[in-house]
């Protein structure tokens, strides 16, 4: 019956390595992954150590053994969760962690054999590292959280698991040694693979699931800029503009295309037009504040959506900006550029919607461009009374 278990165990710890590998290699490498992977190859190999253990050399072997893969596997998942997290760790530290949990169970396997010690050091060092990855995954501020709430509840349990495995081996030596063996199977043969296969899970729906954030957010950002994408862009002006109106506060929207882009690129290279867009978008980035919405809604075309300021105020960013622009030249190797651009500013009036907010800005845009570029238009009253009109 154990055996049924543990050959099952064996094979669901090669599919999650496999589920873990397949991640790794089919999006973007993330090594955390690939941590993962090696995990549960290792639990796999530890399984199967107790599947044939009655075929070992010698049982200082098979504890030997099963102790090391253990603490190896425990490593590696940690490691996996540090990460993901961009939390630093330092393999060395993990690699002292690891010769000392081997060389103290070597201690109580060779030298003073204790059975309590030998067995209750993997189960101890497991119940210390599940706590460690739960209390990184509750304290991250990275999404998605409910994910990681999921993830860390299921380690901590199968920590608290662990840790009643590890008191209940260092009963092992004392009088009641029979009862004290049932009860350590009972905990690692009941409940500990349902645990496992949830924890198993639960690291396959946070690769899951930090994929499907990744995905969204590649659909609203823009990967040379890194400026939200004309859809990310409208998405957050509509947030703002329906805060704007609920408090009735101002709104104003400027659109910025960089001048004469096409000879830059035809002069330089794609490469330098794609270095001075970059250029362009932190310098437009550090001139606004991080509630304004702000994208890359063309090639060379920026837009800004200040919520609670006017449109003088708006001009006076973009004459900011203008300035910083020519203080700051695209300097890249022996080029040296000096972006310029042109500025359409619109204010939000009643009879706006965002489309025709838009169209003012980009009227003005076109009126600037018109006026010989490098300069900053704001939508007159006109102009804006045509917009209404035509709705
Ligand atoms: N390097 C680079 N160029 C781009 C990218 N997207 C668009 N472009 C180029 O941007 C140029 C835009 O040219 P135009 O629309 O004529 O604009 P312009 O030359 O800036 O002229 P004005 O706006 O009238 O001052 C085109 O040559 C596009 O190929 C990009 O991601 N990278």
């Amino acid at each position: 019956m154990i055996d049924y278990l543990l050959a099952s165990l064996v094979v669901i710890s090669i599919v999650l390595a496999g589920a873990n590998y397949l991640a790794y290699r089919l999006f973007e490498r993330p090594r955390h992954a690939l941590m993962w992977a090696v995990a549960f190859s290792l639990t796999a190999l530890q399984y199967l150590i107790n599947l044939v253990r009655e075929e070992l050399p010698s049982a200082q072997f098979y504890w030997q053994s099963a102790n090391m893969v253990s603490f190896a596997l425990v490593l590696f998942a940690l490691w996996g969760h540090r990460e993901r997290l961009n939390l630093h760790t330092d393999w060395r530290y993990l690699l002292a962690c690891y010769t000392v949990l081997s060389l103290l169970s070597a201690v109580f396997i060779h030298l003073y054999p204790l059975d309590s010690v030998r067995t209750a050091l993997a189960p101890g060092f497991t119940f210390l590292a599940m706590t460690h990855i739960a209390m990184v995954l509750l304290r991250s501020t990275r999404e998605p959280r409910l994910a990681q709430w999921v993830a860390a509840v299921i380690h901590l349990l199968f920590g608290l698991t662990q840790g009643l495995s590890a008191a209940i081996a260092l009963n092992l030596d004392s009088d009641s040694r029979e009862a004290m063996t049932q009860l350590y199977n009972t905990v690692n043969f009941g409940l500990m693979p349902t645990l496992f296969i949830a924890l198993g899970i639960s690291v396959i729906f946070l690769l899951a699931t930090d994929l499907a954030s990744r995905l969204s957010t590649m659909a609203l950002v823009d990967s040379l800029t890194q400026l939200n994408n004309r859809r990310g862009y409208l998405l957050a002006t509509e947030s703002l503009w329906a805060r704007c109106r609920r408090n009735n506060k101002p709104l104003s929207l400027m659109i910025a295309d960089i001048d004469y882009f096409k000879r830059i690129n035809d002069r330089y290279g794609h490469s330098i037009g794609d270095r001075a867009l970059q250029h362009f978008a932190r310098i437009l980035r550090e001139s606004v504040r991080v509630e304004d919405a702000l994208g890359r809604i063309g090639g060379e075309e920026f837009a800004v959506t200040f919520g609670e300021k006017n449109s003088a105020e708006v001009e006076a960013i973009a004459t900011r900006f203008r300035a910083a622009l020519a203080r700051e030249p695209l300097c890249y190797g022996s080029v040296e550029l000096e972006l310029r651009a042109s500025f359409g500013i619109a204010e939000w009036q009643d009879k706006d919607d965002l489309a025709s907010l838009l169209k003012r800005a980009d009227i003005a845009l076109y009126e600037a461009k018109a006026a010989g570029r490098d300069a900053v238009m704001v939508s007159g009253d006109r102009s804006l009374v045509g917009m209404a009109s035509n709705g």
